[in-house]
């Protein structure tokens, strides 16, 4: 068929789905708002259609595969869309939803003599593909068409030039959804199986956080019935990023999943029983400043955040569930005895799944009822006596305090007790903040801990658990978060290179995944990088190298741009020339986002009144108050992390601004821009840059 014809077939293929998925819409009819049961289940049923129909309006589908079954006549032509959708009046498929097995084949195939495979619920099923197109459909219009393998017609294997194009646009200030360009290694992630705690070390710019969200639809369709959205939450580094993210998941067609910081998370479950220390002392202490490598190993979110913390602290939950036991029988009067043996039993086998506090709770009240019933059968009316059994009761109960988890923590750390857990100025400091009712973020994971081992979590297990930025995360904060779920179903990703809070953050994969048995831990590595063009993500490698032998270097999808320009400036001619650039960048009228990167707060605000002062208004992102909303930002490299730009200037890389032990915070830097690096240099340019 021409190219022509094919364009003109697929035009009217697509007015009629267009027709048809208008003409279901058109006759839901309105919202139920009775009382009636049965009516108002029937009306989710409906809205949940009409969500997908209207997902379906907009974009009927991106993807059409042509597959022939084994034993089958003939191949069969599969359209691939964002909402599976049937045809008006019939089991016929219209629209195949992306995330159904058949169309797994869309994003696996990759050209090839061998027979394309799938799995579907009876098992796998293999054929022909003849026939793999992309189609860019904006409502009724068909925009683009580009066929990346026909039978018969191909060159080496799929060509990649759909992604290509969707690559070279430019990004507002929001993430967006990636179903038509899902690439096969990001497929495999996505359609992992669940019960898996799932460890993804990927490039800057892999796609790890758009495949994690991708990965969370993915799973409410597979498991549809089994688990909930409203079960599943989303960690991310910070309020800003997770306003970057917020789109993706309403343009999958999935809401109410709790997207959060852990920070945020914590101080909820704790009930607001401790406030958080702002962070920007801490951010300022370790980015406005060089520091040693020693200091980062030895720093407290490290002790506080390690395994070896955790355990001891589990020590000493293990002395207190054993308090909770008398060592000897409870004798409220003469000839009256409950003995030892008789709580153990009521403890260990009636409440042993229960949390320690809520075990303690029900053995006072346990004890409560025995002597009432004891009273009661030997008749004591006594007043006296009743009023002399109940003290002792009294004192039975308080023998074993019931603590808060800031309670709890802070005895632990006061005195000799908190000197053998941890070094006793930092001990010491911790538990006078508690006590003013304040937290660092480094006790949030030790906090939450304590907090669902004595309370329970106090809501439903979480059947799905994403943290995104995962090299952040210390491995008691994971185990915190274990303790939110019956069995490990997690996402956890992250980019050791981008390894920039290396005084709480881990430095090795397996500090995470290492508390996990090894059936329930999956590893995949992302090395393509998707962001950025050649010329920039080879510019990075170059930053990153300077980060001694382990490194990955990204590799680029071949997507050439702009050379990466580095220029030298005097000291005087800095702000000025900084103000030129960017007046430049903006005229052009390419870009929709631009940021100027600066090493610290401070310089940043340099860099905001350098641009102020020749006209330019700009968006100041700070530790304060972090919000990015497109256009053009100014941003401390700490905070950029997760985001992207069309263009990034870089505004001091000079050897003074970023230090040999700095070049992960610059490869952050330079890893933000998609079509346009550039960086200027006060004096001698970082070593790093070669
Ligand atoms: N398969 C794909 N098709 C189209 N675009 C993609 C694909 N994969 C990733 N991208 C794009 O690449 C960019 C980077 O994606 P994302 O932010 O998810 O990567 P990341 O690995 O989390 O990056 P970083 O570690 O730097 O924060 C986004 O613009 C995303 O839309």
């Amino acid at each position: 068929m021409s190219a022509q014809s094919a364009y003109q077939a697929e035009e009217t293929r697509l007015a009629e789905a267009v027709e048809d998925i208008k003409g279901q819409l058109g006759g839901i009819g309105p919202r139920y708002t009775g009382d009636d049961f049965t009516e108002q289940m029937l009306d989710l049923q409906r809205e949940e259609r009409r969500q997908r129909l209207e997902i379906a309006r907009k974009e009927a589908y991106f993807g059409r595969i042509d597959f022939q079954e084994e034993g089958k006549p003939a191949p069969l032509p599969l359209y691939i869309g964002k909402a599976g959708v049937a045809r008006a009046g019939s089991d016929e498929l219209l629209v195949i939803d992306w995330r159904a097995p058949v169309a797994s084949l869309f994003y696996s195939f990759s050209g090839g003599e061998a027979p394309a495979t799938y799995d579907s619920p009876d098992g796998e099923i293999g054929g022909t593909v003849h026939l793999k197109r992309n189609l860019m459909v904006r409502q009724k219009e068909l925009l683009r068409l580009v066929d990346s393998f026909v039978r018969g017609q191909e060159e080496d294997a799929v060509t990649d030039e759909f992604l290509l194009y969707r690559l070279g646009e430019s990004k507002d200030n929001k993430l967006r959804d990636i179903v038509s360009t899902i690439q096969q290694e990001q497929d495999k992630i996505i359609r992992a199986d669940k019960n898996l705690a799932l460890f993804i070390q990927g490039v800057a710019g892999s796609g790890k956080t758009t495949v994690a969200l991708h990965r969370l639809a993915f799973l409410l369709y597979q498991y549809a019935g089994r688990i909930r959205s409203e079960r599943m939450i989303i960690f991310a580094p910070n309020r800003m990023f997770l306003d970057y993210i917020s789109g993706v998941l309403p343009e999958l067609g999935v809401g109410d999943i709790v997207q959060t910081t852990f920070a945020d998370w914590a101080i909820e479950l704790l009930e607001r029983e401790v406030m958080l220390r702002s962070p920007v002392e801490t951010l300022a202490y370790w980015f406005e400043q060089p520091h040693a490598e020693e200091e980062y190993a030895a720093a407290s979110g490290r002790l506080k955040g390690s395994a070896a913390f955790k355990e001891a602290l589990d020590g000493r939950l293990a002395e207190l569930e054993a308090s909770l036991l008398p060592a000897e029988p409870f004798e409220p009067l003469p000839g009256f005895q409950l003995t030892v043996a008789k709580m153990k039993e009521w403890h260990e086998t009636d409440y042993g799944e229960e949390s320690i506090m809520r075990r303690r709770e029900r053995l006072v009240s346990r004890v409560k009822r025995w002597l009432e019933s004891e009273l009661k059968q030997r008749g004591v009316a006594d007043k006296k006596l009743r009023s002399k059994a109940m003290a002792k009761l009294n004192a039975f109960s308080k023998r074993i305090p019931a603590y808060s988890a800031p309670q709890l923590y802070r005895k632990l750390l006061e005195g000799k007790s908190g000197a053998q857990l941890l070094p006793a100025p930092l001990a010491k400091a911790t538990a006078a903040r508690l006590k003013q009712g304040e937290a660092e973020a480094e006790d949030l994971a030790p906090l939450v801990y304590l907090h669902i081992r004595l309370h329970g979590l106090g809501r439903p297990f979480y059947d799905h658990i994403v943290i995104d930025e995962a090299q952040d995360y210390s491995p008691f904060q994971l185990e915190a978060l274990r303790l939110c779920q019956q069995q490990p179903s997690m996402t956890v990703l992250g980019d050791l290179q981008q390894g920039i809070h290396a005084y709480a953050g881990i430095s090795d994969w397996s500090e995470l995944s290492g508390r996990f048995d090894e059936g329930s831990a999956g590893y995949f590595e992302l090395d393509r990088s998707y962001r950025s063009t050649t010329e920039i993500i080879d510019f990075a490698n170059l930053v990153l190298a300077g980060m001694g032998s382990a490194v990955k270097p990204a590799v680029p999808v071949f997507r050439s741009g702009d050379p990466v320009v580095l220029e030298r400036v005097s000291a005087d001619g800095w702000a000025p020339r900084l103000a030129a650039v960017v007046a430049d960048w903006q005229r052009e009228g390419r870009f929709q986002t631009i940021a100027v990167i600066g090493r610290t707060e401070r310089e940043c605000a340099d860099i905001h009144a350098a641009l102020e002062s020749a006209g330019i208004e700009a968006a100041l992102v700070h530790a304060r108050q972090p919000a990015y909303g497109g256009g053009l930002t100014v941003v401390p490299a700490y905070l950029s992390k997760g985001l992207e730009f069309d263009a990034v200037l870089v505004a001091d890389a000079s050897a003074e601004a970023y230090g040999a032990a700095d070049a992960k915070l610059l490869y952050v830097a330079c890893t933000r821009a998609l079509h346009r690096l550039g960086l200027l240099h006060r004096g001698e340019p970082a070593v790093l840059l070669g």
